[in-house]
């Protein structure tokens, strides 16, 4: 019961209400369908025996009708079912991005996000036929085929288990052959999975492959994964089609299996021409929904080959959470106080630490900022911060409560972050800015671009705050994309701020701009600046020296000068870059 053809048949659950209407739609469709076969069959034996052109034309008319009919509801149900499939899917997708959300950067630094978008957009297209389909069809299968073998069997015992014998046969076969089909469809989807993580990542990276001159190299590496691709469509195609031939073969027997037999009964006088000619035509019929069940199957290898990575992110446990009774409060009122404890971490598959036994306190209002060499753990102290992985030993306390005791949603409403690398998202200046607060009024927005010194470019540009900033904001400059993140930061109004090396893509000019707004903002809240470039921070009030996860020395610059450690070696170091 915990393979994932059931739970997602359990899924169905969450649109049971839609798919019982289905259900119904279908199950009026066949009962058309044997009206129309009885017609036929009383409307033919007249012609035989010779009745009243009125009565044969009455049964012909009502069969007329009857296709009528069924093709007014065959519109209307396959309507029905893009409703419904649309509802399911996007049940579906909200469940896997909520969880994916839940499960944070923690998890998603261990999975290519190529594969992780291929199963959100493809992977839940995929399980719509087995779904919306299938499910629904196999109750109807069972149903009729129930109802028109009963029937038959009522009044011919052999066409009645013959028959039923044919509808078994037919519906168990594609289950049987399910393993061998599930193996070839798993490698299909695994192949189309890798593929379109391999495309995204050279279409992302295709300036620096055309820097580096490896356009072609990753063209060849793109055609062998596209070929393998390939091979393993063909291995699926091969085997689903042996399966839908079974079934075809499987329905021709045994339709004429019947048809034979109750000739053969005719012949012998246990039937009569009407009954043989019930047979005839319902046994066509009783194939019908069979053939189209095998269709739906046919369509849902591949959902079901996806289910399993779906339930795959679904059930893993999410393990930043919130407490049992974690706190909504406690940072509303003036500057809030951090303090790291004996805090050590390591991320996940690591077994170095990236930080190890740190301690050090920001009290309230300070500035303070964080240097050292690349890989220290300077951006790792702001991942604790918001909490996107928890501490392995020691703790992290705001106002002398542990983060892992406020609410998710609380802590995170406190601190306002500029990130090392600056994610707009798709749309205008002002949508980019506005994001930071729900219902920012347009002079709120100005206020801090001029704040951020984003608003002198802003306004330069044709359509101002309205310019569409395109794709990560590929229409704009690296230190333009840092001002407007500066200014979405501003517009947050959290007592945290953390400027993640907020300065690395500004120039000179705009960099002296910034840091007398840094200078300005640090007055106005609790904040930390994560900083390479040690020209930036000189005159923030305390300075933490990390190196390979240890915190090395702290104090202000003229105190670590004197100091003549880890910091003047920094400053000492990069003086000399710059020179060169
Ligand atoms: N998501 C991750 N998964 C595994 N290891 C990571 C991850 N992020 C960082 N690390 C490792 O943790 C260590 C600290 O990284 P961190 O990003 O905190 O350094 P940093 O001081 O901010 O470096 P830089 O100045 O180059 O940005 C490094 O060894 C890095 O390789």
């Amino acid at each position: 019961m915990n393979s994932p053809y059931f739970r997602l048949a359990g899924f169905a659950l969450s649109i049971k209400k839609e798919l019982s209407l289905k259900i119904l739609l279908l199950l009026m469709i066949v009962a058309f369908s044997i009206l129309q076969a009885f017609m036929l069959a009383y409307g033919t034996a007249g012609v035989f025996s010779g009745a009243a052109p009125s009565t044969i034309f009455f049964y012909y008319a009502i069969a007329t009708v009857c296709i009528l009919i069924r093709a007014v509801l065959t519109g209307k149900q396959e309507v029905y079912t893009k409703k419904i499939a649309g509802r399911a899917k996007a049940v579906l997708r909200s469940q896997l991005v909520n969880k994916l959300i839940d499960l944070g950067p923690k998890y998603q630094s261990l999975k290519r996000s190529g594969r992780l978008q291929s199963l959100v957009t493809d992977g839940v297209e995929y399980a719509e036929p087995y779904l919306v389909n299938y499910l629904p069809q196999a109750v109807v299968v069972v149903i009729s085929s129930l109802c028109i073998g009963g029937y038959i069997f009522s009044f011919d015992w052999k066409v009645g288990v013959i028959l039923m014998i044919a509808v078994v046969i037919a519906v168990v076969t594609p289950l049987l052959l399910m393993p061998f089909i599930k193996k070839a469809a798993l490698e299909y989807w695994q192949g189309y999975a890798v593929l379109n993580a391999q495309y995204i990542d050279a279409m992302q990276g295709m300036n620096t492959l055309k820097a580096l001159n490896a356009v072609d190299r990753k063209g060849h590496e793109l055609y062998l994964s596209a070929e393998c691709f390939r091979k393993r469509q063909l291995h699926w195609t091969f085997f689903s089609l042996i399966s839908s031939a079974t079934i075809f073969l499987m329905l021709a027997v045994g339709k004429y299996l019947t048809v034979g037999v109750a000739t053969f009964d005719m012949a012998a006088g246990i039937l009569n021409r009407p009954e043989l000619l019930v047979i005839l035509f319902l046994v066509i019929e009783c194939m019908r929904p069979i053939s189209d069940l095998d269709q739906a199957w046919h369509a849902s290898y591949m959902g079901l080959s996806v289910a399993h990575e779906i339930f795959e992110i679904l059930d893993e446990p999410v393990t930043i959470v919130d407490a049992p009774q974690a706190q909504t409060g406690g940072m509303d009122e003036g500057f809030p106080r951090i303090a790291f404890k004996n805090v050590s971490f390591r991320y996940p598959a690591r077994t170095e630490y990236a930080l190890k036994n740190v301690s050090f306190t920001i009290e309230p209002g300070q500035s303070v900022a964080i240097v050292g060499k690349s890989g220290g753990g300077k951006s790792t102290i702001t991942n604790l911060l918001l909490r996107f992985y928890d501490v392995e030993e020691g703790s992290i306390t705001i106002n002398g409560t542990d983060l892992r005791d406020y609410s998710l949603e609380y802590l995170r409403s406190k601190i306002a972050i500029v990130f090392q690398d600056t994610y707009l998202f798709y749309g205008t200046v002002a949508e980019n800015i506005g994001m930071a607060a729900e219902h920012a009024r347009e002079e709120e927005i100005i206020d801090a671009a001029k704040m951020a010194n984003a608003h002198p470019f802003i306004i330069r540009m044709k359509n101002g705050y309205q310019t569409l900033v395109g794709e990560r904001g590929a229409t704009l400059s690296g230190g333009e994309k840092q001002r407007i993140a500066i200014a979405r930061a501003i517009l947050k109004n959290a007592p945290v701020l953390i400027l993640d090396e907020a300065t690395s893509s500004v120039d000179a000019a705009n960099e002296h701009m910034i840091q007398s707004t840094i200078g300005k903002l640090a007055q106005r809240y609790t904040s930390l600046i994560v900083a390479h470039r040690l020209s930036t921070i000189r005159n923030v009030e305390r300075i933490f020296v990390f190196d390979q996860g240890v915190l090395k020395e702290y104090g202000s610059h003229d105190e670590l000068i004197a100091k003549n450690g880890a910091y003047k070696q920094l400053l000492e170091a990069q003086a000399i870059m710059e020179e060169e």
